[in-house]
């Protein structure tokens, strides 16, 4: 029987015709830069304030970085992050680890490091489902090949058509009086016109109230958005949606569990505000069944969702072909899956909802040699290869969680109801 390596192996065909390049396997007739090493990182980066969403309260966030090293010594790193432990999707940083080390490194060892697509094709073969984990493997493979090219990751993805984005910051304190303090500094430090609030945890009319209360704060100098992370009942939705268009709020995010596309299909067709899906697409065959069912009137594109920056490319393609609207999501990645999803985000031709990539101004550590710029209400894609940063070793040495001193893991995030 052909394996999926086999069948990609025969596929390559020799790259600088030296058989003697001691960087290069050769595999059959053919000469290729092959996966050496991959390892994992658990990092664990303090926010600057709790973060509180309808099934979690974060105090830290916790993230699994992936370093790839190819027999002609490119490095290429890649994220999988998630939220609040287990409470919002069915990956932890722990799982991703675990997975990544015991059942897809074995996988990858030997495989042509440019042939992307080949080696998660074989991954897909072994793994099911671990979007996450494969997000983390798949873009630090993307970054390694395009380094190899000396490209920005857009470059392998048709290019860019912009080169900043909008950007709009979660206001989560828990609080209607401070964030509207917070939303305030953000405007006048031109960094965010757009907010998005987290609601879900409190009864639907202290909600209502709180959107209410900042909306008429803020006016018309914000884009006022909530994300109900699947808190609602459809009854509490249909209640919930009329009058948070009446309350100015422009759109609202998986307002009910991802397992109830009708109902999110019908809220869809029943009230004017847009509806964002995000919880429900995990990978391009979700977003296919969702764009077919009128399921939502915008996108949310997450590479960790999605597994990879290729698969979120896919979910990007539908919604297009849809006439759905895109944003670009985040988990509140490092500076290395916020990267990694600009370089994407760039390349696609409509973004009219703009992004969320606001990551790394959650934590208070940064952890990148140079970070990301904000400027102007956009985040500026990075021009460098590959994703586009770098990261900075000592500050990595301090946040991984096997070398750290102080944060108490256990309490870094706090669940609904405690
Ligand atoms: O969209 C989510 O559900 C996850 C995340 C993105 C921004 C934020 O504050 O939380
Ligand atoms: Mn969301």
């Amino acid at each position: 029987m052909q394996t999926v390596l086999d069948a990609h192996k025969s596929l390559r065909q020799s790259r600088d015709g030296s058989i003697d390049n001691p960087h290069h396997t050769a595999i059959g007739d053919s000469v290729v830069t092959t996966i050496e090493r991959v390892e994992t990182f658990i990092l664990d980066l303090p926010t600057i304030r709790q973060h509180v969403l309808a099934m979690a309260t974060m105090k830290t966030q916790s993230v699994v970085l992936v370093r790839i090293t190819a027999s002609d010594g490119v490095v290429g790193w890649g994220e999988g992050t998630t939220i609040g432990g287990l409470s919002y999707g069915e990956e932890s940083v722990e799982g991703m680890a675990l997975a990544i080390d015991t059942y897809m490194t074995p996988l990858l060892i030997g495989l042509d490091a440019d042939a992307v697509g080949a080696a998660m094709a074989r991954v897909g073969v072994f793994v099911q489902g671990n979007n996450t984990a494969k997000c983390a493997v798949e873009t630090a493979l993307q970054d390694g090949a395009a380094r190899r090219l000396g490209v920005p990751l857009s470059s392998l993805f048709g290019g860019r058509v912009r080169d900043r984005m909008a950007c709009a910051w979660t206001l989560a304190s828990g609080q209607s009086d401070l964030d509207i303090a917070e939303a305030e500094r953000l405007l006048d430090a031109r960094r965010h016109n757009i907010f998005k609030l987290k609601i879900g945890k409190r009864a639907l009319a202290d909600d209502i109230a709180h959107i209410a209360a900042i909306k008429r704060a803020l006016g018309n100098r914000a884009s006022v958005r909530v994300d109900v992370n699947q808190a609602w009942s459809v009854t509490e939705a249909r209640r919930g949606l009329a009058a948070l268009a009446d309350a100015g709020a422009d759109l609202v995010e998986q307002p009910v569990r991802r397992q109830h596309l009708a109902a999110l299909a019908q809220l869809t067709r029943d009230f004017p505000i847009a509806v964002m899906a995000d919880e429900i697409l995990r990978g391009p065959e979700d977003a296919f069944r969702v764009a077919a069912a009128g399921g939502a009137d915008v996108f949310s594109v997450k590479l960790s969702q999605s597994g990879g920056v290729g698969p979120a490319a896919k979910v990007a393609a539908i919604a297009e072909a849809a006439g759905i609207g895109l944003y670009g999501g985040t988990m509140i990645e490092t500076g290395v899956g916020t990267a990694a999803a600009a370089q994407l985000f760039a390349t696609v031709p409509r973004l009219d909802w703009g992004t969320e990539l606001f990551g790394p101004l959650l934590f208070t550590d940064e952890l990148l040699t140079a970070p990301l710029r904000y400027e102007d209400f956009t985040l500026i894609v990075p021009d460098g290869p590959g994703i586009g940063v770098d990261i900075d070793p000592a500050r990595l040495d301090d946040l991984r969680r096997d070398r750290r001193r102080s944060v108490h893991v256990a309490r870094a995030t706090t669940h609904a109801g405690e």
